[in-house]
């Protein structure tokens, strides 16, 4: 039998998936999932959300917002789950990829595929600001997850401060005037890269006898290697004192990623730790009490690049343990 809407959420309807949103008409890649795990209630600030940014070296059509599915039952099961307001997963627009070539003609194709930075990094910044202003989603109200580039996105949008990202003709026209206010933006209480890409030079140096990077990176960012730097969250700035709310930055990373050398997660530990953050297993101190201060946690993950959210084990074991901390800092 099929229930017509009712004023009275049935719990048989949950968790409810409530998919496709379209956050912008850029494209029909500008879109996310929602995960409810019971009915929302937009009041209930003592529940947190999971925004979570997939990856695929910023091109690959196969990976989409639908990444977060294996991890979904065992964060049902996690005790991370009866804090969760909900779950947003995001799509964006993706730059070309050689071996997945836009079908002649395919003109909604190619309006979500043909995207160069920094047009990934601003659909996640309007995916979030669509977020705050239809489901309530507040500054320091929610995880942002990202896995692999999607670890890039994070941490540009908190480099930026939730300012969206301009071209470098857009740079060079305005010559440093800052632009647009980041304030329409929510910003997480916890960022948590997960094999996450933070330093583009470097990548594409480690792996110059493999073609594929150095042409997923001019694919996403040009061939103008000060883009690249520009872009990579180790040039970034990370002003703990301006996150009021984003308390914690964990990196996620395995040994055994075979795509996403380790060296990536140490690279943007010692920018962080250079820019004043303290590295900390645990946000309570010694004394106790509940460090409210910006703080860095290196959190190792088991297995390969893409297992981490293939399987979802992992992936749902460190959302459980950005969860447990934003329980802890309050
Ligand atoms: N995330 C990565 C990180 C490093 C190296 C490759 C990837 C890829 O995802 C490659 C993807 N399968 C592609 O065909 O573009």
């Amino acid at each position: 039998m099929t229930s017509s809407s009712t004023s009275t959420a049935d719990y048989r309807d949950y968790p409810k998936h409530i998919i496709n949103q379209s956050y912008s008409p850029h494209s029909n890649l500008n879109n996310l999932d929602i995960i409810l795990l019971r009915p929302y209630d937009r009041n209930d600030i003592s529940k947190i959300w999971i925004v979570y940014i997939h990856g695929g070296a910023w091109r690959d059509p196969r990976k989409t917002k639908s990444g977060i599915s294996a991890s979904l039952p065992h964060l049902y099961a996690s005790a991370a789950a009866s804090h969760i307001a909900g779950i947003a997963s995001l799509n964006y627009r993706l730059s070309p990829h050689p071996t997945f070539p836009v079908k002649p003609g395919d003109s909604a194709d190619l309006a979500a595929r043909s995207a160069q930075h920094p047009t990934h990094i601003n659909d996640a910044i309007d995916a979030l600001r669509w977020l705050k202003t239809e489901w309530g989603v507040r500054d320091g109200g929610y995880v942002l997850v990202g896995h692999s580039c999607g670890g890039t996105m994070a941490m540009q949008i908190m480099t930026s401060e939730g300012r969206k990202w301009k071209t470098r003709e857009q740079v060079k026209a305005l010559s440093g005037e800052k632009g647009e206010e980041g304030k329409d933006t929510p910003m997480p209480r916890v960022v948590m890269p997960v094999e996450a890409i933070t330093d583009l030079p470097k990548l594409v140096a480690n792996h110059a006898e493999q073609n594929m990077y150095e042409d997923f990176v001019v694919g996403a960012f040009s061939k103008e290697r000060e883009v690249w730097e520009e872009a990579s969250p180790t040039k970034g700035t990370y002003r703990g004192e301006k996150w009021r709310d984003a308390s914690l930055v964990i990196l996620a990373h395995s040994k055994e990623d075979e795509l996403v050398e380790w060296e990536q997660c140490d690279l943007l530990l010692d920018v962080l730790k250079a820019q004043g953050w303290k590295e900390k297993g645990s946000q309570i101190e010694a004394d106790g009490k509940v460090s409210k201060e910006p703080g860095v946690r290196v959190l190792e993950l088991r297995g390969k690049h893409d297992e981490i959210w293939e399987d979802g084990r992992e992936l749902s074991r460190a959302i459980n343990i950005a969860v447990e901390r934003v329980m802890e800092m309050r």
